[in-house]
């Protein structure tokens, strides 16, 4: 962006003088970026005055070689340069394609000012690197790797002050720069919004590169309006089959607020939260008309989807098993994908998982994804549940026995659970609740990595990665003389904190997966009365009582209905619900209406620890609404 206006003629050449002679520019009064520019070209050794020795044009083979290395920009650009071109027709200008380096690799322009031009060397395989040529639109838009304009005696060289240009940066769907687009003219018939066509120009082009080298991935076109998908203004990103963004255009990272450095470490559950596969059927079901898309930050866009085997119509079967079992888990709580990030860090580098959380916020399915996306996915899971087998049991049952150890054993002994786990994973759920006499053979195992079955005096070497779960707080326990100090070091490479459902913001997106999952045909939802009372409910037994909450309303609704309503819930929660709705309705006479209101965006906000968007979705009411509320 400019910061100065553009000077006369007189003032700029004094001031270029006073850094050649005295190697300052009169800051005050050049524009940042141009001063830059100058000095960058003042160290490259040129001279705004006289001839130009050894410049690094390209002809012949060289240029064509290049030329072919350019191919997918050349061809992406040519179309927009033409319609460009017929926007500045009859301006003594020129349009003018660069590649990375500088060097032109098209060009289209009024026979007039061409032939001025070629005087300048503005041709194809010239190039117009700032080293080369100094401070010009193309070589300080390609430095700077911005949208830039240059006018006239800005230019470092003198004999290029005759022009007037404005260049911007054409970037590829992962941001490498891929060249430039600018518009040249002179400088006498300078039009203030060329920057802003070429710029235009330049996002169309992109685009056009962003679709072209995304077509194997899944496209997603959005935009605040469904009338802007495809058109310049539209967002456009790509996603690898198994969900992670892999390219995108800069409206896109704009819109979400992303850079291009988050590629390839962005997934779609981090970003939105409708699941991935219930906007394909969406789309399939509507016949690829736009899609409302919820940002898991608040935003509301509009969306189309395109992938390649969408249009065999398999794609809703190809893309379900490819997003790794933890997206699949993902809905867009924070503290949820947190935890789940953290252990994608530590995965496969032999670090024990302790999963903490209260009873049913889902720390098995949670220790079981992360199985699934580790290099021992192929091995078996093995849990035992140290709470639920009698503590008689438990020893065989983990380190195995050979037969005939006790009496009651099986004739040809049993493996045990640790061997059972060899080469996959171990979950020891309810850690906290294993018997002490326990603990210490347990810990001996992990230090030895080997299992002396009972019965036997022959250990045997075993290899499984280690997740715990408990309820409980360890720490009380060690204190309590409950549960070894060394034994929870040993388990706790990693703790990792599942929050309870009362803490989610995600309860929405949530309750729709867990009603796809229950239904997977039809489209169910909630009554709003209904969704917003579970908003504001405690959930004591967590993900565990609302997936049971669903499955029994799913099982009452007669076939004809979509919508889960009071009469379609237990009839003990339906009364606790209530009863956190009648918190939320106001019933009390008209004046105590703001107060009813007030409480229910306190116990919202509350609910959604702070976040603004989370609170105003459970309130049913837009976020800017909120706000004014709030104000
Ligand atoms: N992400 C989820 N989506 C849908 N349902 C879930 C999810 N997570 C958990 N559940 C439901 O909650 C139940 C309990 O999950 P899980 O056994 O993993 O919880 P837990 O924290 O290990 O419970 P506990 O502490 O009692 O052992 C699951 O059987 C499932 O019905």
């Amino acid at each position: 962006m400019r910061t100065h206006a553009i000077l006369p003629t007189p003032q700029l050449r004094q001031a270029r003088l006073q850094l050649v002679e005295h190697g300052i520019t009169p800051t005050a009064q050049i524009d940042a970026l141009v001063s830059r520019s100058w000095h960058r070209s003042l160290a490259a050794g040129l001279s705004p005055i006289g001839r130009l020795d050894c410049l690094d044009n390209l002809a012949g083979s060289s240029l064509q070689r290049a030329r072919t290395l350019n191919h997918d920009l050349i061809s992406h650009s040519e179309p927009v340069m033409e319609y460009l071109f017929e926007q500045v027709r009859q301006s003594h200008s020129m349009v003018i394609l660069a590649d990375a380096q500088g060097v032109l690799m098209h060009t289209l322009g009024d026979l007039d000012f061409l032939n001025k031009a070629d005087r300048v060397a503005l041709r194809c395989g010239a190039s117009w690197a700032e080293n080369q040529r100094g401070t010009n639109a193309i070589g300080t838009a390609l430095a700077e790797a911005n949208e830039v304009e240059i006018n006239g005696a800005e230019h470092y060289l003198d004999r290029n002050g005759f022009l007037t240009c404005a260049a911007a940066p054409i970037l590829s769907a992962q941001g490498k720069l891929m060249g430039i687009l600018d518009i040249s003219g002179d400088h006498r018939s300078r039009h203030p919004h060329t920057l802003g066509l070429v710029s235009t120009a330049a996002r169309m082009i992109e685009n056009s590169l962003v679709l072209s080298s995304c077509r194997q991935q899944i496209l997603v076109q959005l935009h605040a309006k469904a009338e802007g998908i495809g058109t310049v203004a539209q967002g456009v990103l790509a996603f690898s089959e198994d969900g992670w963004l892999v390219g995108a255009n800069r409206k896109a990272l704009d819109l979400l607020g992303l850079r291009h450095a988050d590629m390839h470490t962005v997934s779609w559950p981090q970003l939105f939260e409708e699941a991935f596969e219930r906007l394909l059927s969406a789309q399939q079901r509507n016949k690829g008309r736009p899609s409302q898309l919820h940002t898991v930050q608040g935003g509301i866009f509009y969306a189309q989807l395109h992938s390649q085997s969408q249009a065999q119509q398999s794609v809703t079967i190809t893309l379900a098993p490819t997003r790794d079992a933890l997206s699949q888990l993902n809905s867009g709580d924070p503290l949820w994908q947190q935890a789940a990030d953290k252990a994608r860090r530590v995965m496969d580098k032999n670090i024990p998982l302790l999963i903490t959380g209260e009873s049913g916020v889902g720390k098995e399915l949670f220790a079981q994804a992360v199985h699934q996306c580790s290099a021992r996915k192929d091995k078996p899971f093995i849990a035992v549940n140290c709470a639920a087998v009698p503590e008689h049991l438990i020893e065989a049952e983990l380190f195995g026995y050979v037969g005939g150890a006790f009496t009651g054993a099986a004739k040809n002994g049993m493996p045990g659970k640790l061997r059972e786990a060899h080469g996959g994973t171990l979950f020891l759920d309810e850690i906290g609740d294993m018997p002490l006499g326990l603990q210490t053979r347990l810990l001996r195992v992990l230090q030895e990595r080997t299992v002396t079955p009972l019965g036997s005096s022959a250990a045997i070497a075993v290899d499984f990665a280690l997740m715990g779960a408990t309820h409980q707080n360890l720490r009380q326990a060690i204190d309590q003389g409950r549960f070894r100090s060394d034994l929870y070091y040993r388990i706790n490479g990693l703790s990792l904190h599942l929050p309870a459902l009362r803490e989610r913001t995600d309860l929405q997106t949530l309750t729709q997966t867990i009603l796809q999952k229950f239904a997977p045909d039809a489209d169910l939802s909630l009554h709003p009365e209904v969704s917003t009372a579970m908003a504001a409910f405690d959930w004591p037994g967590n993900l565990r009582q609302l997936s049971h909450v669903l499955r029994t309303a799913v099982a009452l609704l007669d076939p004809h209905e979509t919508q889960i309503n009071w009469v379609h819930l237990p009839d003990d929660l339906a009364e606790d619900l209530q009863r956190c709705a009648q918190t939320l309705t106001p019933q009390a006479p008209a004046q105590n209406l703001h107060a009813l209101s007030l409480k229910a965006i306190e116990h919202a906000l509350e609910n959604a620890r702070g976040n603004v968007s989370a609170a105003a979705r459970q309130l049913g009411i837009s976020r800017q609404t909120l706000y004014r509320k709030l104000q």
